[in-house]
C-alpha cells in the first residue's frame, strides 16, 4: 500500500536526524524535500528569515497556523526561550499525526501543543483553553484563503497586543492577494515584504511581516 509524502518525510528524520536534534531534523527536511520530493514547508530560504524574525520578537507566546509535518513548528520551537509556549493548528488529521512524531523525534514535545481542527473554530477558544492572554508572535501558513478571516478573528478575539508581530507565509505564491490589500492598507498594522522564493525552487515568493499597533 502506497506511502503519503508527510508519511515518506517522517521516514527521512527518522533515518537521517539525530533525535533531541531540532537543527538536524529541519536538515533532513530540506535535504529530502530538495533532492527527492518536493513538499510545502517554508524550506531553509525562507526558514533563514523567519529564523531572523523569532530571534528578533524573542516571543513568550506563538500560534502558528497550518503544522503541515511540524517543519517550521520545529524550526520556531528550537529558538524559544525556556518557558515559551507554541501553539499550532492543524486540520488535516494525517498530517497531525506525522507532525506530532516529527516534533517527538526533536525533542521539543514540551514546548509545543498542537491543536487538531479549523482555525475559524479553534482561535475563539484558545485563550480559555489554553490560558494565553495575547500572541507576541502568529505564524500564518495554512489556507491562504483563511489568512484574512483568521486574522480579523484574532482581532475580534483580543488575541494581539500592541507590538504583537503577524509573519504570513506564500504572500506571492500561491499568494494572499486580500490579506496583503487589508495588511499593507490597515493603519492598524505597519508591514514589510522579506523577498524570497518558493520553497525548494527559484519561483518568487517572500514573507510579509506585520506589526499590530493596537
Ligand atoms: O497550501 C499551502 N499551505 C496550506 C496547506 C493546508 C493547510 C491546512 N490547514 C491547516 C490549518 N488550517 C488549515 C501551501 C502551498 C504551497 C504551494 C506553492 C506552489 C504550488 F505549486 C503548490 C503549493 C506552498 C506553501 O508554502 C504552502 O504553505
Ligand atoms: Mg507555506
Amino acid at each position: 500500500t502506497q506511502t503519503t509524502r508527510p508519511q515518506r518525510i517522517l521516514a527521512a528524520v527518522q533515518k537521517n536526524a539525530t533525535r533531541g536534534d531540532p537543527r538536524s531534523v529541519v536538515k533532513a527536511i530540506d535535504q529530502f524535500c530538495r533532492h527527492k520530493e518536493w513538499a510545502m514547508n517554508v524550506g531553509d530560504e525562507k526558514g533563514c528569515i523567519l529564523d531572523s524574525v523569532v530571534t528578533e520578537v524573542n516571543p513568550a507566546t506563538v500560534l502558528e497556523l497550518g503544522t503541515y509535518c511540524g517543519y517550521s513548528t520545529v524550526r520556531i520551537a528550537s529558538l524559544l526561550p525556556s518557558h515559551a509556549k507554541l501553539i499550532t493548528l492543524e486540520f488535516d488529521p494525517g498530517n497531525a499525526a506525522i507532525a506530532r512524531q516529527v516534533i517527538a523525534w526533536a525533542g521539543l514535545a514540551d514546548k509545543i501543543q498542537l491543536v487538531e481542527g479549523a482555525s475559524g473554530d479553534w482561535i475563539p477558544k484558545l485563550k480559555e483553553k489554553f490560558g494565553i492572554e495575547t500572541f507576541d508572535l502568529v505564524f500564518l501558513d495554512h489556507w491562504k484563503d483563511r489568512y484574512l478571516p483568521d486574522t480579523k478573528l484574532m482581532e475580534e478575539c483580543g488575541l494581539l497586543r500592541k507590538g504583537s508581530i503577524l509573519l504570513a507565509d506564500n504572500v506571492i505564491c500561491p499568494g494572499t492577494p486580500d490579506y496583503l490589500e487589508y495588511i499593507r492598507n490597515s493603519p492598524r498594522y505597519k508591514s514589510q515584504y522579506f523577498k524570497s522564493h518558493l520553497e525548494y525552487t527559484k519561483a518568487e515568493d517572500g514573507l510579509e511581516k506585520s506589526v499590530f499597533l493596537g
